[in-house]
C-alpha cells in the first residue's frame, strides 16, 4: 500500500488555491527540467474551481499538454464531454489539450485503442495525474464491469482503453475511455481532489480495504508505489 497524505480544507475555494498552487509548481518544474509538461486532469464538477484558479497562473502554457484522465463517448461540445470542459478553460491560455475521444463511437473498445495510439506519441510518463472520485468509488473511468480487470491489470504499455461501466452511472450513462491503471501509476506525481463527507468515507473505506476492495479506487491505490496526496474539502 502506498503512502497517503491527507490535506483538509474548509471549502472548495481554499482547496482550489492549494491544489492549483501544487499543480503550477509541478508544471514549472517539468518545464525547467525538460522544456515541457504533460498532465492529466479529471472531469466532473469538483475540479472546476481548481481549473479556474490554475488558469490564472503565469505559466508558459504553450509548453503544457493536458489530457483528460478519462472521457465519455459523446461528441465534442456535449455537456458530458470532459475534454470540452477542460479545453474551455485551458485552450485560451495556449495549452495543448489532447482529447481521448471526440465522438459518439459505437465501438468503445476501438475508441479506447485509438486513444491509446494517440497517447503513444505523447512524452511519457505523465508529470502529474490528478484524479477525482465518484461516490461509487470509481476513479478516472475505472468502473466495475466487464473491462475492470483489463483497466487494472492490462499490459503495462497500454495507456488508455475503452470501458463499459456496469451498472452505468446515472449522472453519465455512457461508455468511456480511461487512462489505464499503469498510466496512472507510472505518473511522476499523483493527487486526488474530492469534497464532502460521503466521498471521504468512501475513500477511507477503499484505502483500508486495499487490493481486496470492491471499490475501483481502492484497487488502483493498492498498486501504486509513489506517495499520493489526497486533497479533501468539507464543502
Ligand atoms: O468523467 C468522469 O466520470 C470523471 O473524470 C470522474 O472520475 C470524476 O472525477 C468523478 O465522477 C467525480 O465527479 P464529480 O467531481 O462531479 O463528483
Amino acid at each position: 500500500m502506498t503512502e497517503i497524505e491527507w490535506w483538509e480544507y474548509d471549502d472548495a475555494a481554499e482547496m482550489a488555491d492549494a491544489v492549483a498552487g501544487d499543480v503550477q509548481f509541478i508544471i514549472e518544474s517539468a518545464i525547467d527540467a525538460r522544456g515541457a509538461a504533460v498532465i492529466a486532469l479529471p472531469g466532473g464538477k469538483t475540479p472546476l474551481p481548481i481549473y479556474e484558479k490554475l488558469a490564472k497562473a503565469k505559466l508558459d502554457w504553450k509548453r503544457v499538454t493536458i489530457v483528460p484522465t478519462d472521457d465519455r463517448l459523446v461528441p465534442m461540445g456535449d455537456d458530458l464531454s470532459n475534454v470540452t470542459g477542460i479545453a474551455k478553460v485551458f485552450l485560451p491560455k495556449g495549452a495543448r489539450v489532447l482529447p481521448l475521444t471526440s465522438e459518439k463511437a459505437a465501438d468503445y473498445r476501438a475508441a479506447g485503442r485509438a486513444a491509446d495510439a494517440r497517447l503513444q506519441d505523447v512524452h511519457w510518463p505523465l508529470d502529474l495525474c490528478l484524479l477525482g472520485m465518484g461516490t461509487d468509488g470509481h476513479t478516472a473511468s475505472i468502473f466495475p464491469g466487464p473491462d475492470l480487470d483489463e483497466a487494472l491489470q492490462g499490459p503495462k504499455e497500454r495507456r488508455a482503453l475503452g470501458v463499459m461501466p456496469d451498472p452505468l452511472p446515472p449522472e453519465a450513462p455512457v461508455a468511456r475511455v480511461t487512462l489505464s491503471h499503469s498510466a496512472i501509476a507510472s505518473s511522476r506525481a499523483l493527487m486526488i481532489a474530492i469534497s464532502g463527507a460521503k466521498k471521504r468515507e468512501v475513500l477511507e473505506r477503499a484505502i483500508s480495504e486495499g487490493a481486496g476492495s470492491t471499490l475501483p479506487i481502492g484497487r488502483v491505490l493498492s498498486e501504486v508505489e509513489l506517495p499520493v496526496d489526497v486533497h479533501w474539502s468539507e464543502s
